[in-house]
């Protein structure tokens, strides 16, 4: 069964030291993690993931990289969170059947997509109003009620989530909470 908190990194949010960062948010009890890098090299990302995968074993935490298959292989990660215009998540399971294979959608078409494609879960976003995606307008509770809904496999609510609005969420649908500074208060 998949954890109901999912942390997604943040190299600007995680600041300077990433590491003292992401353990904190160990520590909070949170048990799946993505990696989720846009900016660094394939050999960076990868280095960075093996740091990542060294930590979150330690505290028999589910690791998901973002986007790269190939590095989560490499890593011995558990899974990959696939970008909504990424690899197909059929693609990922040609690759490695036992993948944890995590997608981030944004409306009813990619979640349905998802589905169709054998993605394990979705993150549906932005569900609020969050300075990480300031051009993106909120979906809000309503949509992620009617997609969860629709839609079989585990919804995870991220953007702008906090502690306050945690309940709010399960209320409408969410299997889980992901997010970036959430667990980093
Ligand atoms: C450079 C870059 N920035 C943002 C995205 C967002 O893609 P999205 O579908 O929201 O998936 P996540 O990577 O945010 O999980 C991107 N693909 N590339
Ligand atoms: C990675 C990502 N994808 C959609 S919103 C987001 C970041 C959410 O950050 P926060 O939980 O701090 O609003
Ligand atoms: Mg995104």
């Amino acid at each position: 069964m998949l954890p109901r908190l999912y942390a997604i990194t943040d190299s600007q949010r995680y600041g300077e030291d990433f590491w003292e960062s992401l353990r904190r948010v160990l520590e909070r009890g949170v048990r799946m993690v993505q990696l989720r890098e846009k900016a660094l090299s394939a050999k960076e990302y990868y280095q960075k993931a093996l740091e990542a995968r060294e930590i979150t074993r330690e505290y028999s935490a589910l690791l998901l990289i973002n986007e790269r298959v190939d590095i989560a292989l490499a890593v011995g990660a558990d899974g990959v969170h696939l970008p909504q215009e990424g690899l197909p998540p059929s693609c990922v399971r040609k690759i490695k059947k036992d993948l944890i294979v995590g997608f981030s959608a944004h409306d009813l078409k990619s979640a349905l997509y998802a589905q169709e494609e054998g993605a394990d879960f979705i993150t549906l976003s932005p569900i609020f109003k969050t300075s990480s995606h300031p051009e993106r307008e909120p979906l809000g509770l309503e949509v992620l009620k009617d997609i969860s809904k629709r839609v079989s496999i585990p919804v995870y609510a991220l953007g702008g989530i906090t502690w306050e609005k945690i309940k709010l969420c399960y209320k409408n649908g969410a299997y889980g909470i992901a997010g970036v500074s959430l667990f980093l208060k």
